[in-house]
């Protein structure tokens, strides 16, 4: 082939690399056998090694950063990464839905999420090329972990249409990994991370991306950063439906929820079906749904007035007593 012919081969192979990672990573719906896949990936590597200049920063081959790092340059976020508000209980709720409707009246819904017991992170796409990631750090300024999030499979590098955002996410690492990760861990008569979420954080804090590329860490997205794109949309269900559509990972059992009873059946079921998830969550998540209403009630100091976390009773921890024989 020549340097022209190349040139299209490399465009197609990142094509067809990004296609078939997007349905195996994000839809978990494989369109070629691993072998086919793999087959793909050689192929590239071969034809970049060759010519380097024909690596696009986008290409899947760039997903395992080579260099290790020193440390992490601090980045501001363009919005602030706010926090949430608790509720531990119905009466939290019922203060939480009273005020909204003090505020806004009655005609509104709320959109309810899993809230993933992970780590939160941002991520910002140029022209929709992935170009940074970092840690939520204070809320206003994180650290920069871009090489070690572009190892996550389901954050794509590129998306399927050129736009500029910040998003908001939760990088997690699912029970089945967390299980394995600890056996090995005690193999090498490492210390086992005491769960997912430390886990996680301990594997993005790693200077060496190839690390991070092992732990086999995954995400769910949850919204666009302040008043970008997301903003000339309605909603925040209609928010989420858009990054499904750039190719992201968002979580399927969020419910758009009519009243605060819906929203407490959402969390009897969840606390009911918490422990078949393939992910720890510590919570549900609950969102007034459209943006004019978010913007009627808009915030406190640290966090939106218009969405709410409310909290599973920590687990019982049964601690059996030591007999402890009483000198009387
Ligand atoms: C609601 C929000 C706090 C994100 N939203 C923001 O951080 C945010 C930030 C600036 C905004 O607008 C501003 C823009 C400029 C200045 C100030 C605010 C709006 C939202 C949040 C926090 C944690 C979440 C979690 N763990 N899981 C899910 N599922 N959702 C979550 N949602």
């Amino acid at each position: 082939m020549d340097k022209v012919q190349l040139e299209e081969r490399v465009k197609e192979l990142n094509q067809l690399l990004h296609d078939t990672g997007y349905a195996y990573y994000v839809l978990d719906q494989p369109l070629v056998p691993d072998a086919v896949y793999d087959q793909y990936l050689q192929e590239l590597i071969a034809i970049e090694s060759e010519f380097p200049d024909l690596i696009y920063p986008d290409s899947p081959t760039q997903r395992v950063g080579g260099t290790i790092l020193q440390g992490f340059n601090k980045v501001a976020h363009t919005y602030p990464m706010l926090s949430l508000s608790n509720a531990f209980g119905r009466e939290d709720l019922d203060d939480f839905d009273r005020r909204i409707r003090a505020s806004i009246g009655d005609d509104f819904s709320y959109v309810c999420e899993l809230k993933i017991d992970g780590l939160a992170i941002s991520l910002t796409y140029e022209n929709g090329v992935f170009v940074r990631g970092a840690t939520r750090g204070d809320g206003r300024v994180g650290e920069d972990i871009t090489e070690n999030l572009k190892t996550i499979r389901s954050i794509p590098l590129r998306l399927k249409k050129p736009v500029t955002m910040e998003l908001r996410g939760e990088a997690y690492m699912p029970k089945k990994s967390f299980m394995a990760l600890n056996e090995s861990r005690v193999e090498q008569e490492e210390e086992k991370f005491a769960n997912p979420r430390n886990a996680a954080a301990g594997s993005l804090r790693q200077l060496d991306p190839k690390i991070a590329a092992s732990r086999n860490l995954a995400i769910f997205v949850y919204g666009i950063g302040g008043d970008g794109e997301a903003y000339q949309l309605d909603s925040h269900a209609e928010a989420l439906d858009y990054l499904d559509e750039l190719g992201f990972q968002t979580n399927k059992e969020r419910k758009t929820c009519h009243s605060i009873d819906e929203v407490q059946a959402y969390i009897e079921k969840w606390t009911t079906k918490r422990p078949d998830l393939p992910y720890e969550i510590d919570g549900i998540v609950i969102k007034v749904n459209r943006y004019v209403h978010q913007q009627e009630l808009g915030f406190t100091a640290k966090s939106p007035r218009w969405a709410t976390a409310y909290k599973f009773p920590a687990e019982e921890v049964v601690t059996t007593l030591l007999d402890i024989e009483l000198t009387v």
